[in-house]
């Protein structure tokens, strides 16, 4: 049973790579602008070289082909103009048993609510369903009528059929395209050094945020000693004011001795060398943090001891009040007056950014904050601060979800810890400005962010989410059973020994990174996952939530994986529909899931779900076409989604080809 599966779904994706390069390759040839209708037409037979005398594929016995002979696949391809479609012919039935015994479907599951109203009839934009609502019991047909693609030619994949007799399909799949291709790295370009912006500066803060850094204070502490000893051992300065809080841990437990010599012991070393190197380069940015907030501070105790000499001494010009001030600074620091000017300029930037944009901005700022306060490029002032004060509250939820405890560092300067976002950070829906250009904020206005569920409950009063990082499968549907998995290509290491060959770039792919080859979505699967840099956000055109990319996702990129309730038989609810070799099945996310959730359609989308297997089981991943930061992220629902949906599409682009209106 397994061969003529596996044989069925490699003439499936063949066919469409076919389809797809020579549909490419046909395109404006003069003679297809001859015909009606031009279609092209494949057709893919198993013969025997033998039987017809040993000519091959050219040979003029191919060139009849029995009637009898019934082909593996059958299409046709419509060329006719920008719309094409493709359309299954129908195959003649075998003699003997079908290639693809029918898989016996799970059961449906049953549904709890057995009076789920169909959501298109309601005005709610989203999914309402406090349960998996009921199972189509009907079963899908041959005889609907065939599904067009717009927009590209997609050939259709026959697992997904299209259901006839329902009003909406409201079902999304995968396109039939390849991956968008990553951009080409010119080998030979000459890297030059980018100006600082506020664009880049912003990314910056988010990419800190996102990043993975570790600001778990009781850490930090420890990792701060760390860095006070090697700073001390480097001969530079050891930063003093924290240090005396420290936990009062052994400074030289910690330490980059130099490589020992045995094998046994280089291992040992190493890892001891990692371990210490990351705490120091994690401490650098922490105090990094600390210091620029202890900075930003400290402008503020100046600002305030300016106008103290100013009022007890009311004969003294500002200016003089200012220069006593600084004089008595420089002496504390023993700075130069230079050097304590330059300083306090870079300084006054801080608090510009904190003013602004909250502690978050400076705290997560990362490196870049130096450079973009000193040579002010993009820091204008009144428009820096206005953008940097529609990301504040939009900040702190990712910066209060993503590190709970990051606050507990304001303590350096008697700021209040407690965090004012708390659960998940998607279950935040967050306001952009809409006036504004990248990195999430435009000009002025900083509505606060509202609880997911609140943004549900006046259509779903029951609405409730929980938010997963990977897909739970339906064991009403599939028993113990994962539809999603797909046979491993058989491979020569032996027999018992199962490696997972990657169907892209043929790397072997482990969870295990030291084993891993296969890099084709390394933001997903075969290392460590970092938090995705994206929010849930209000929509200003009646879309209710989308998703908003943060940061630059590069075509290619994968944004995400689409993850959610793995069933079947679902209908009248959005849901994606997918099909392995053996079982056509759904991912469902009303109400489990993860961002891609609140991922949008649009006419002109800049990402799309692509297929792909990782480790023998069927993912859907979401795909950069080229995202930009603060652009919202899209996708093409397709055709089958929209067909007879009560409902008009919103995206609006100027090829919108679901609005009746027009845009
Ligand atoms: C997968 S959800 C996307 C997130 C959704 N906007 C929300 O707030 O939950 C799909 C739903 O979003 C809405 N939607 C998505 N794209 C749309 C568009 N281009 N025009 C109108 N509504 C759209 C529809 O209500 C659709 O049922």
């Amino acid at each position: 049973m397994e061969i003529p599966t596996q044989l069925e779904s490699f003439c499936q994706s063949l066919s469409s790579d076919i389809l797809e390069h020579v549909t490419e390759a046909l395109r404006g040839l003069s003679s297809i602008d001859g015909l009606n209708r031009p279609v092209l037409r494949f057709e893919l037979f198993l013969d025997d070289a033998v039987d017809d005398g040993g000519n091959d594929s050219h040979g003029s016995k191919h060139d009849v082909v029995p009637a009898t002979r019934r082909p593996l696949i059958s299409k046709r391809l419509d060329l006719s103009g920008a719309r094409a479609s493709v359309e299954e012919l129908p195959v003649p039935p075998a003699p003997t048993a079908p290639l693809v015994p029918a898989a016996p479907l799970p059961p449906p599951a049953p549904s709890p609510s057995p009076s789920t109203k169909p959501e298109h009839l309601s005005p709610s934009p989203t999914l309402c369903a406090s349960e998996p609502p009921s199972p189509r019991s009907d079963s899908p047909s041959e005889s609907y009528p065939r599904r067009k693609g717009i927009g590209g030619l997609r050939p259709a994949r026959p697992e997904i059929t299209v259901i006839d007799g329902v009003d909406s399909q409201r079902q999304m799949q995968v396109p039939a395209r390849s991956f968008p291709k990553r951009m080409k790295v010119d080998d030979d370009a000459v890297a030059t050094l980018r100006e600082a912006s506020l664009d880049k500066f912003i990314v910056g803060i988010w990419e800190q945020i996102y990043g993975g850094i570790d600001l778990d204070p009781q850490s930090i502490l420890e990792q701060w000693q760390a860095a006070a000893s090697a700073a001390t051992t480097a001969d530079v300065p050891a930063p003093r004011a924290i240090s005396d809080h420290t936990t009062g841990h052994n400074p030289s437990s910690f330490g980059l001795l130099p490589a020992a010599a045995g094998p046994a012991e280089v291992s040992g070393s190493f890892n001891q060398s990692n371990s210490f190197c990351r705490r120091v380069t994690q401490a650098s940015r922490t105090c990094r943090s600390i210091e620029v907030v202890v900075q930003a501070r400290w402008i503020e105790h100046f600002e305030a001891y300016v106008e103290t000499v100013a009022s007890s001494n009311p004969s003294l010009s500002t200016k003089k009040c200012r220069k006593a001030a600084l004089l008595e600074a420089c002496h504390d620091f023993g700075w130069t007056e230079k050097d304590m000017r330059n300083r306090m300029r870079i300084w006054a930037g801080y608090k510009e950014i904190k003013d602004a944009g909250g502690w978050a901005a400076l705290v997560f700022a990362g490196m870049g904050i130096y450079r973009f306060c000193k040579y002010r490029i993009g820091f204008d002032g009144e428009s820096t601060a206005q953008r940097l004060q529609a990301l504040r509250p939009r900040l702190e939820v990712a910066a209060d979800t993503l590190h709970p405890s990051w606050r507990r560092l304001l303590g350096v300067v008697g700021e209040p810890c407690a965090p004012r976002f708390v659960g998940h950070p998607h279950d935040w829906v967050v306001f952009p400005s809409y006036g504004g250009g990248g990195g999430g904020g435009g000009g002025g206005g900083s509505d606060e962010p509202v609880p997911l569920r609140a943004t549900y409950l006046g259509r779903d009063p029951g609405f409730s989410f929980e938010h997963l990082d990977e897909s739970v499968v339906d064991v009403r549907a599939w028993g113990g059973d994962d539809p999603r998995w797909v046979p491993p290509p058989i491979t020569t290491a032996g027999p018992g020994v199962v490696t997972f060959t990657c169907r892209s770039c043929g790397q072997q792919q482990s969870d295990d990174a030291k084993l891993n080859g296969c890099y084709c979505f390394p933001v997903l699967f075969g290392g460590p996952r970092a938090a995705t840099p994206v929010q849930v956000f209000r929509t200003s055109n009646g879309r209710n939530n989308g998703l908003q990319a943060l940061t630059p996702f590069d075509r290619g990129m994968a944004v995400g994986e689409f993850v959610g309730f793995v069933t079947n038989g679902l209908q009248d609810v959005d849901v994606f529909n997918s099909s392995t070799a053996s079982h056509p099945y759904q991912i469902w996310q009303g109400r489990q899931g993860n961002y891609t959730r609140f991922v949008n359609h649009s006419c002109r989308p800049n990402a799309q779900f692509q297929s792909f297997v990782w480790m023998s089981t069927e993912r859907i991943v979401l795909v950069s076409k080229g995202i930009g930061a603060g652009e919202e992220i899209t996708v093409d629902y397709s055709e089958s989604y929209w067909r007879g949906l009560d409902k008009e599409c919103l995206c609006g682009e100027s090829c919108c080809r679901y609005r009746t209106g027009g845009v």
